[in-house]
Order: C-alpha cells, then structure tokens, then sequence
C-alpha cells in the first residue's frame, strides 16, 4: 500500500517529526522526554543529535525510526505517516525501509558475516541481490571475512558488519545509536568515516545519536536537545564547536 504511494509522491524528506511529543510514565508524574519537536531531514543527509543525558535522544531517535509511538505529533518516513500504520505495517516499514546500528553491533554469533548482513533480507522474504551483497560488504571492507563469525572479528570489524546489515535493504534512512560508543578511537573513525561514506557515495540518509563531538563532527549538521525541545541546529560542525556548545547546554 505505502509502497505505491511512495513511487507516485516523492518527497524531500527521509524522515520528518511535525510537533513530536512524547510523554512517559504515569498521569500523576509525567515525564516529558520529547516538547514539540518538529525537524525535516532531507534525503542524503548525515545528521547527528546530541544533548545532555536525559535530554531525549534516543527517545527522538527511537519516535524517528517507529521503534516508539509519540504521545502526538507526526512523524513521516518519506511519504508515509508512521502514525497511520498498524503494528504490522509498521513492523514492515522497520525492518524493510529503515537500517539500524546499535552500540552493541547486535549480530547473531551462529552465523556468518555474509548471512548476518543479508538476514534483513530474508527476514522479509526478499531475494538476496549477490551483487550488492559483494558489493555492500567491500564497502565496509569486509569482503574477505565472508565466513567468518562475529566471535572472529574485532569490535570494529562487527560493527562494520552491522553497517552492512543496515545497508543491505537499500532503506530510506539508516538509525545508529552511539554506533562508536563501544569502540577504540581508530575503529570508531573507521565506523563514521564509513557511514559518510554511505551518504556520500550511496545516497543514503544517516541520524546519528551520539555523546561524542568528534564523532558529530562527521556529520553534514548537528541537531542539539535539551529538556526534550529542539536546543538549536549547527551546520558543518567541527569537533570544537560542538563540544563548546554542549558545555554551554550543561552538563553531559
Ligand atoms: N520507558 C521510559 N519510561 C519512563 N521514562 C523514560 C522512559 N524512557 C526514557 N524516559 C525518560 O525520558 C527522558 C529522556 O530519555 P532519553 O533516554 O530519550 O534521553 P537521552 O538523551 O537519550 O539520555 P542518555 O544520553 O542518558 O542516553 C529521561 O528523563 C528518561 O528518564
């Protein structure tokens, strides 16, 4: 049904929030992690979010990808409306259109590289295309480990794998969550010098939450939050500017 849809009307936008509240807990003592937030992320485009702890992020991030529904408020994943969807739908709509990279690389240790990054694939019943396959995992400089097991790789190679896994359905948009969070700094430059890699020669569209201004820097802009509201947007950032504004966010 979306999928027609999407064909006939595309839009500028990988992933929109129009006005993204998110309220937790009880009616007795609410938690406000999400105020209002309202942010279009155009396709091809390398975002990181960043904010003290507890300022929202993966609550933003997790509302963005229909991993959570917001208290009100819409959010769009290209043409579709994540709100209108019915849990199936939406379980598709995860699993085929949006690629996810956690700091814990999530990979099943029974099986191999090649069938960790094409299980998307066949998890929705999808024919694995060799040829991206090959290609996707010479991308992320995997392309000789294909049997091997995630115990037989380091941090840095698993994460790439993850990488790959994401990419392997050509979704709308690719989620990672502190993807370098568990990494040593040359891996965790590796990581993001490949996810800009993706948006740049792929196309594809990246929202990266992270506590890391140097990690930040590899984005195209940096979206802060504070108190679950939209704290302020910089573009091309360095390493020290976002560091220097996190400072004057408070503490982080
Ligand atoms: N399932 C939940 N139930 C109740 N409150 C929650 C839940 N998830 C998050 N919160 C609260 O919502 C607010 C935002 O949390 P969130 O995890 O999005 O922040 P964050 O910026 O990602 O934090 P951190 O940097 O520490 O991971 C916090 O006050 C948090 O305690």
């Amino acid at each position: 049904m979306f999928r027609t849809a999407r064909s006939a009307n595309p839009v500028d936008w990988s992933i929109r929030l129009d006005s993204v509240s998110k309220v937790y807990g009880s009616a007795k003592s609410p938690v406000q992690a999400l105020d209002a937030v309202s942010i279009e992320l155009r396709r091809g485009t390398f975002t990181a979010v960043m904010g003290p702890s507890g300022s929202g992020k993966s609550t933003f991030l997790n509302c963005a990808a229909g991993l959570d529904r917001p208290t009100s408020g819409s959010v769009w994943l290209g043409d579709v409306e994540l709100s209108n969807l019915d849990e199936i739908q939406l379980t598709e709509v995860r699993r085929e259109r949006i690629g996810f990279i956690f700091q814990a690389y999530n990979l099943l240790g029974s099986l191999t590289v090649e069938e960790n990054v094409s299980l998307p694939l066949r998890l929705a019943d999808r024919k694995t295309d060799r040829a991206f396959l090959r290609e996707v995992l010479t991308a992320v400089g995997l392309g000789e480990h294909l049997k091997r097991r995630p115990s037989e790789l380091s941090g840095g190679q698993q994460q790439r794998v993850a990488v790959a896994r994401a990419l392997i359905t050509r979704p709308d948009a690719v989620v990672a969550d502190e993807p370098t969070g568990a990494l040593d700094s040359r891996s965790s430059r590796q990581v993001l010098e490949l996810l800009r890699h993706v948006v740049d020669n792929m196309g594809q569209t990246v929202l990266m939450v992270t506590h890391d201004p140097v990690a930040a820097s590899y984005a195209d802009s940096v979206v802060f939050l504070a108190d679950g509201r939209l704290a302020g947007e910089m573009h091309s950032p360095t390493s020290e500017q976002v560091a220097s504004r996190m400072t004057h966010l408070g503490e982080w």
